[in-house]
């Protein structure tokens, strides 16, 4: 296993960060390995005089899917932003670990497919193998994963002529054509009608049990977090102040009882509910 710590800029973690804010962690769910994918340590991110995260620690276990909540502008992209290699940490580490060249270690996916207009739908694909795969290797993996997204026929077609949906499907198989270790999500469905949501959703769900990715999925919805996740982190004033399991087996059904009930223990954290 190779291990990577991507050191903060200026001073190194301090004792603050790493004691404070301490949340239990729960266990991954069966058939989870129960070795950290990635570890923030006393996470601390400044914007000039603007603390944004003030001590974040998060194990998260390789292959768990982990939903992260929070209020507008509560840190939670600039969170993602740190995890995905975007941008550094003021105070604290970050480490990955895995077996996987640097690359394919992690993967972001934004609300906003930013396709490349001028490429055809297979060659958008293929971006995500840059610097891994190329040529007769790189149109064969990217229309595999096109495959997998069911687009595979419109590979030689132009992005313009697809729906948002659709775009929103190219920008997943270019973030997962590398199979990368960790993919993280920005709010990637924000954009979307519910009808389509719910079946990107599905989507993701499926390729993720099938590709066995860790996912950090940053949202405002609260019923998609506790639909697709099995464990939701809500941040508030820059920590962590919920950890909570979702332990519901799969294919989760929307409007179970079970699921109302968590979204309700999400709610009231958020709006500091007794
Ligand atoms: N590059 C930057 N320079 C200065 N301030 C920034 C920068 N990036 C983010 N911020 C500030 O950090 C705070 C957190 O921003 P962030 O985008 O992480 O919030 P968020 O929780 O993802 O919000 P939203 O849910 O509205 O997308 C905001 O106050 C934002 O203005």
């Amino acid at each position: 296993m190779s291990v990577i710590a991507l050191h903060p800029q200026g001073k190194s973690a301090t004792a603050e960060g790493t004691t404070r804010n301490r949340v239990s962690q729960p266990s991954p769910e069966p058939g989870h390995s129960a070795a950290p994918a990635f570890s923030f340590r006393g996470i601390i991110k400044r914007f000039g005089d603007k603390t944004v995260l003030d001590g974040i620690d998060l194990d998260v276990a390789q292959g768990q899917f982990v939903a992260v909540i929070g209020k507008s502008g509560c840190g939670k992209s600039t969170l993602l932003r740190l995890l995905a290699g975007l941008d550094r940490p003021t105070g604290g580490s970050l480490v990955i670990a895995n077996g996987k060249a640097e690359g394919q270690r992690s993967r972001i996916m934004f609300q906003e497919p930013r396709l490349l207009p001028w490429a055809t739908i297979g060659r958008n694909v293929e971006v995500g193998l840059a610097g891994i795969v190329k040529g007769q290797g790189a149109r064969e993996q990217s229309l595999a994963i096109l495959n997998e997204i069911g687009l595979a026929d419109r590979a030689g077609e132009w992005p313009s002529v697809l729906s948002g949906g659709q775009r929103q499907r190219v920008a997943l198989a270019r973030a997962l054509v590398a199979h990368p270790f960790i993919l993280a999500l920005d709010e990637p469905l924000g954009a979307l009608d519910t009808l389509t949501r719910i079946e990107m959703q599905q989507l993701l769900e499926r390729i993720w049990q099938q590709q066995k990715f860790t996912a950090v999925l940053v949202t405002h919805d609260v019923t998609e977090a506790v639909a697709l996740a099995d464990r939701v982190v809500v941040i508030d004033n820059g920590r962590i102040s919920l950890d909570l399991p979702i332990p519901l087996e799969r294919p989760r059904r929307h409007g179970a009882p079970e699921l109302a009930r968590l979204e309700g223990v999400i709610l009231d954290q958020l709006f500091r509910r007794r």
